[in-house]
């Protein structure tokens, strides 16, 4: 698969560590920075890398900042984009199977590399399950429509 990767400052450590494990299995990565510990702004790292999944030049997203939090957040704002913060096994998969989930974000300051590379595997190799759970991303969708200016 084809997996564009984004960071700040404040993950890239992580970023470059999944970087890493996921050329080693195979895949096809999209560095879209940030390269070193100068510091810089996430929603910058979020943009690009939603903007490569939302447009199809991508299959799937990794993003990662201190927190993971405000890198979600900027991603979730392209559109057709749903990046989601995971933490647990449990997370990387449900995020898939219930909210087929495109972009996966961690925060360095809670994952180690280990543990990242493992929700990412986890993540990628998960199937999202439709049914029921499309009528939920159907009402997402709409809040995007509804809301575009
Ligand atoms: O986690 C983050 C956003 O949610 C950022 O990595 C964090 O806010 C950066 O802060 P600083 O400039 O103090 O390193």
């Amino acid at each position: 698969m084809k997996i564009s990767l984004g960071s700040d400052h404040g993950g890239v450590d992580l970023k470059n560590a999944v970087l890493q494990v996921l050329k080693d299995m195979g895949h096809e990565a999209i560095d879209r920075g940030t390269y070193d510990h100068q510091r810089v702004d996430y929603p910058d790292y979020g943009k690009a890398v939603a903007e490569d999944v939302a447009k199809g030049e991508a299959d799937f997203g990794v993003l990662v900042c201190t927190t993971g939090i405000g890198i979600s957040i900027s991603a979730n704002k392209v559109r057709g984009i749903r990046a989601a913060v995971v933490s647990n096994e449990d997370g990387a998969e449900f995020s898939r199977r219930h909210n087929n989930a495109n972009i996966i974000c961690f925060g360095q300051k809670y994952q180690t590399a280990y543990e990242a590379a493992k929700f990412t595997r986890i993540f990628l190799e998960t199937p999202y399950d439709g049914g029921r759970h499309q009528i939920r991303l159907d009402k997402i969708s709409a809040i995007e429509l509804e809301n575009e200016r």
